[in-house]
């Protein structure tokens, strides 16, 4: 007879993977538990909550009586996600490290340990997020031999696993999942894609999970956590004081402390002022900038890219001026507030 399934979830001691693998282990798998501790908090004046974050996750297993692991990322974390993400601020770009977090660390370090070092048959995450593969499809297809070289091959193309939208279309958490690789997709269960977050806490009540109902939801970027933006970047990157300035009549309008605080397409706060401005444009470097692109088709998501120019504001247009349509360069991603109807700066 085959025995249980093995899946590794990786518990960050919220709610959402506590439960996530509360329900694998209600599916008869063997689950393990493994919290990764990506950010040191000790470089961050006692604010960051990785400590607490691990504890409440030992509880987690504790409760659903399943082995618990911890590694630490923060190196990996630091080159390939922070480092990458101060660059890119400096060349007047915002990516979004979470997208990047998930591709490098939490779908490749986290995804390799579980494989090579846990021997798991799948991973799972507490994403709100589904793909077209349904549990039993997921454990074949650990027998697919990864293809060597540049080239997929036939069995690559012919089986592309989608990454779908969760069920609860205010938690989808698909943007962040946008780069991850087929290769980790296709063997990732996403226990909550089909749940409201509402049904999850309710099984997290009922299932003596209340260390982790108790918790504040995490927002935004996960380093930052709930610290002013704006304070935590200027930590890293010097200040350089500049102007708003009316695209309408070239007139001062406020000051800022640096353009790459500022993405395209965003909404600016400037004191004193109460109409919305949208940034159109920013000086330093010439355009260049990521936002929010990530594509979907329906409920699939298909990938995200980098927005290297913006298409005409609605200023623009007005005037009959025109400027080259949205460019987009296939990799990674942006944050940032949405554009709406208003003056642009
Ligand atoms: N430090 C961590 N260690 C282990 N897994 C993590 C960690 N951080 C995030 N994850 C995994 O990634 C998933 C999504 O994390 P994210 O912080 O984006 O969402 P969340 O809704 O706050 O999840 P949770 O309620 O489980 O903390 C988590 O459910 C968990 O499976």
């Amino acid at each position: 007879m085959q025995g249980a399934r093995h899946v590794v979830c990786a518990v960050s001691g919220g709610v959402d993977s506590a439960v996530a693998a509360l329900l694998l282990r209600r599916r008869g798998y063997q689950v393990t538990g493994v919290f990764m501790k990506n950010w040191d908090s000790l470089d961050e004046h006692g604010v960051c909550t990785a400590d607490k974050d691990c504890e409440d996750a030992y509880r987690v297993c504790q409760i659903l009586d399943i082995p618990f692991h911890q590694v630490s990322y923060v190196k990996e974390y630091w080159n390939d996600v922070f480092s990458d993400f101060l660059n890119e601020y400096e060349k007047g770009r915002t990516p979004n490290p979470d997208i990047v977090c998930n591709k490098h660390i939490k779908f490749s370090c986290f995804f390799n340990y579980a494989v090579d070092n846990l021997g798991a048959d799948a991973v799972a995450t507490g994403h709100y997020a589904r793909t077209s593969l349904e549990d039993e499809e997921v454990f074949q297809q650990k027998h697919v031999k990864r293809p060597e070289g540049l080239f997929r091959n036939r069995f690559e193309i012919r089986n592309v696993v989608k990454l779908l939208q969760a069920a609860d279309s205010f938690k989808d958490q698909t943007f962040f999942l946008s780069q991850v690789s087929q290769d980790a997709l296709r063997r990732t269960l996403f226990p909550l894609g089909g749940l409201t977050k509402d049904f999850v806490k309710k099984i997290a009540a009922e299932n003596r999970l209340h260390h982790v109902l108790q918790k504040k939801e995490s927002m935004g970027i996960c380093f930052v956590g709930k610290r002013n933006f704006e304070n935590f970047i200027l930590q890293y990157l010097q200040p350089r004081p500049g102007k708003f300035i009316s695209i309408e009549d070239n007139k001062v309008l406020g000051t800022h402390k640096g353009w790459f605080l500022y993405t395209l397409g965003q909404r600016a706060n400037i004191g004193g002022l109460r109409e919305p401005w949208y940034v159109v444009e920013k000086d330093g470097v010439r355009g260049d900038v990521l936002v929010f692109a990530v594509f979907y088709k329906g409920g699939e998501c298909l990938g995200s890219g980098k927005i290297l120019r913006l298409g005409p504001s609605a200023y623009t247009l007005q005037k009959g001026r025109s400027r080259p349509d949205v460019t987009v360069e296939g990799s990674s991603i942006g944050r940032g507030d949405s554009p709406g109807q208003g003056p642009t700066l």
